[in-house]
């Protein structure tokens, strides 16, 4: 497998100056009471389809408008819902991508719009202010339902390639109480790890169960036909911070 460890033989970029994911160390953050509150505006019927991609399963929307949009918050300009997807552990004590001075969450979901200054997803994410990934830990507890919805139609993309169409989901639904947010300068965490992304991670965790952990584990790795390999630990670990700053929104 070519896990993160060999990214960099074929990415240098994975050695870059800003990496993600990140440790977030609260008290070294700095409030910044010129950070907007974030302004995520979704509309559920831009919801398309559901799909495993081999990495991970992702809900992907309609983005050829402004229906589904993140404004304000750490941004300037208006960016556009592309999908969202999450990272996990193979068991509960990790998973996340960010931790929080150290602790590691079983979940991360990440939210990833683009910038309409430029013409597509494809062009921005190669712009340093191109996307921009809001990040919300999964803690467990209460099961989930909101999420039990996205888990429900996982026997039909249990393998790699497999998509359905997934209508009418509202991804807000996903969303902490508090919007209270950390933001820095980062990258994708899968290659080709871009360094485009403004990243925007919720400080409050949502819920999930541990018996819905366990379906995040059902999904697999391989495609068909292929010795079946159980999709977990699909987290790059923290990357050196290099000097970046981390805001806070909040105090
Ligand atoms: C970069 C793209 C594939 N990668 C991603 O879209 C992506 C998004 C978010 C994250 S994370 N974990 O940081 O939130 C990681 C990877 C390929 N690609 C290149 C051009 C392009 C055009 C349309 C669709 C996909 C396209
Ligand atoms: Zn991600």
């Amino acid at each position: 497998m070519c896990g993160p460890d060999k990214w960099s033989d074929n990415f240098p970029i994975a050695n870059g100056p800003r990496q993600s994911p990140i440790d977030i160390v609260p008290g070294d953050a700095s409030f910044d009471g010129g950070l907007k509150p974030l302004k995520l505006k979704y509309d559920p019927s831009t919801c398309l389809e559901i799909l495993n991609n081999g990495h991970s399963f992702q809900v992907t929307f309609v983005d050829d408008t402004d229906s589904s949009t993140l404004t304000d918050g750490p941004i300037s300009g208006i960016y556009r819902l592309k999908q969202f997807h999450f990272h996990w552990g193979a068991s509960d004590d990790k998973g996340s991508e960010h931790t929080v001075a150290g602790t590691k969450y079983p979940a991360e979901l990440h939210l990833v719009h683009w910038n309409t200054k430029y013409a597509s997803f494809g062009e921005a994410a190669s712009q340093p202010d191109g996307l921009a990934v809001v990040g919300v830990f999964l803690k467990i507890g209460a099961e989930n339902a909101n999420l039990q919805k996205v888990l429900d139609v996982f026997d039909v993309i249990r393998a790699k390639g497999k998509q359905t169409s997934f209508a009418n989901f509202d991804p807000a639904t996903l969303l902490p109480g508090s919007l209270d947010y950390w933001t820095y300068d980062g990258s994708l965490t899968t290659p080709p790890l871009l360094e485009s992304v403004t990243w925007i991670v919720c400080k409050e965790p949502i819920s999930v169960s541990s018996g819905q952990m366990a379906k995040f584990r059902s999904l697999l790795f391989s495609a068909e036909g292929e010795p079946e390999c159980c999709m977990v630990d699909n987290y790059r670990p923290p990357q050196p911070l290099k000097g970046r700053a981390v805001r806070a929104s909040f105090k």
